[in-house]
């Protein structure tokens, strides 16, 4: 059983699939307490807030209800809402302190893609196929061993940017885990001016790649 925050359909705003319709689908639960995370409403997972699958669908705010649901239900109520969208995003919360083999199995059976967006504290379990955004939290949860093998899976890196140091971080866990990822993106935090300079001066000198959060910007989830 998966425990889900929201579901949505929307275009991917971040990275390599900007623009590409997809139903997101939010985990509940986190622990690596990033300051300036955007979905602090998935960290705890409180009983008292547990409700059914249908009250976390395009929910208005967010907030910290949440459900349970095996991979059939999840599916079910893709069709029965009539998602048109063929990208799934797995996000959360940290969806990778779940196994997601079984769910994102079942989504390919069914023709969808999959998409993981981690933090690379939890082991990665995904099939193949998937595409695995890693959004490398150094220093934190997990430990060093974890975090050099979700680098070595991720098809990209997206590294959230305020500050030079945050650069710095990035590089000395290239050279410490010896993986020089092919696809590197720097993300603004929070969409400010200052954090936006910094990612775009550092991109062009290291020919990284830029990706802003073009849903926040839109104005839509
Ligand atoms: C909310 S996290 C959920 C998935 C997973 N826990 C992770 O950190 O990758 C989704 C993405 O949003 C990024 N993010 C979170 N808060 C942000 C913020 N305020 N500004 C820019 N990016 C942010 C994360 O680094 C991650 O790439
Ligand atoms: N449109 C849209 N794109 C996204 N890409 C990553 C998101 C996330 O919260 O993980 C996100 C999100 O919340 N909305
Ligand atoms: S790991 Fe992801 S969900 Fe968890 S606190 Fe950090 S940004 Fe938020
Ligand atoms: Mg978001």
């Amino acid at each position: 059983m998966y425990k889900i925050n929201e579901i949505f359909e929307t275009i991917q705003g971040e990275a390599s699939y900007t623009g590409v319709p997809s139903i997101f689908l939010r985990l509940q639960g986190c622990p690596v307490g990033c300051a300036w995370c955007d979905t602090k409403q998935t960290w705890e997972i409180d009983p008292t807030y547990k409700i059914s699958l249908d009250g976390t669908v395009e929910k208005k705010t967010d907030s910290q209800w949440w459900a349970e649901a095996n991979a059939e239900q999840i599916i079910e109520l893709f069709q029965q809402r009539g998602y048109l969208a063929k990208h799934v995003v797995i996000t959360g919360g940290e969806p990778c302190m779940f196994d997601l083999v079984p769910l994102c199995e079942r989504l390919h059976q069914q023709g969808y893609s999959t998409q993981i967006e981690t933090s690379g504290t939890f082991e990665i379990k995904v099939p193949e196929q998937t595409w695995v955004t890693v959004s490398p939290k150094i220093n934190m949860r997990g430990g060093y061993e974890v975090l050099a093998s979700a680098m070595q899976r991720a098809d990209e890196i997206k590294h959230p940017v305020a500050m030079q140091k945050h650069v710095e971080e990035l590089e000395a866990l290239f050279e410490q885990t010896g993986v020089t990822p092919k696809l590197v993106y720097l993300q603004p935090i929070s969409q400010k001016a200052k954090a936006t300079k910094l990612a775009i001066d550092t991109c062009m000198k290291k020919n990284w790649r830029l990706s802003v959060q073009v849903h926040k910007y839109i104005g839509i989830n």
